[in-house]
């Protein structure tokens, strides 16, 4: 099965967002990438609630949403209300990471895990079988628009080796930097979905840029 292309909104012109959330309606996307950032747990801050619910209003496929916020757990059911499809929130950020991928399964959504640059795979093992994703980010989060760390790649296989023992359907995301330099390198290493903002957004040609990400193959 062909992997994921997930655009970020966080590279969108907030000033034509309609016409933005169009362009992935009308193309080979399949889902809509949403970063929440709280100036606490990243030093950025990115949008809340009714730009959520603007984009879910417009939006034809899935809001892959990305919790970078301290404390998730107090939020899951307003973003799930607002329109998330998954929710991902950091391992970083949750001290009982179990209960709270529970409490997102409860509100009917893909639960997901995120980890930094610097946070082990090896921390994933013994929740591997209770989520439906993990996003693996291959720049610090907090902005769009970094270069990608090229030992991302390393964490991806290690993550199918567990992915393929625990959870074989588990979704592999990559968050960070991704462009058709990296994106075949990726997929061959066992990414399941390829998240890029700024690599769609400063496109000419936006559409196409989507399709060819969405084509590489491993
Ligand atoms: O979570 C994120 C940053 O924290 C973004 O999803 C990510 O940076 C995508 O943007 P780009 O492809 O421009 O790196
Ligand atoms: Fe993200």
């Amino acid at each position: 099965m062909s992997h994921k292309v997930a655009p970020s909104v966080l590279s969108a012109d907030f000033a034509n967002l309609q016409r933005d959330v169009e362009m992935i309606n009308n193309s080979a996307a399949d889902w809509f990438h949403v970063d929440i950032m709280d100036g606490h747990f990243v030093p950025n801050i990115s949008f809340g609630f009714p730009v959520v619910k603007a984009i879910k209003k417009w939006a034809t496929k899935p809001l892959d949403v990305h919790l970078m916020i301290t404390d998730p757990d107090r939020y899951l059911k307003d973003f799930k209300d607002a329109g998330a499809d998954h929710i991902t929130v950091h391992l970083e950020a949750c001290v009982h990471l179990h209960r709270t991928i529970q409490a997102i399964k409860a509100l009917g959504c893909l639960a997901g895990v995120a980890i930094n640059p610097h946070t082990p795979v090896a921390l994933l093992a013994d929740i591997v079988a209770d989520i439906d994703l993990v996003i693996i980010m291959s720049v610090n989060p907090g902005f769009g628009g970094q270069a990608f760390i090229e030992h991302t790649y390393k964490k991806v296989a290690e993550l199918k080796a567990l992915a393929d023992e625990y959870n074989p359907d588990m979704i592999i995301e990559i968050d960070g930097g991704v462009t058709l330099d990296n994106a075949a390198k990726l997929v061959a290493a066992g990414a399941t979905s390829l998240i890029a903002g700024n690599f769609v957004f400063n496109a000419e040609d936006q559409v196409g840029t989507i399709a060819a990400l969405k084509k590489v193959t491993g």
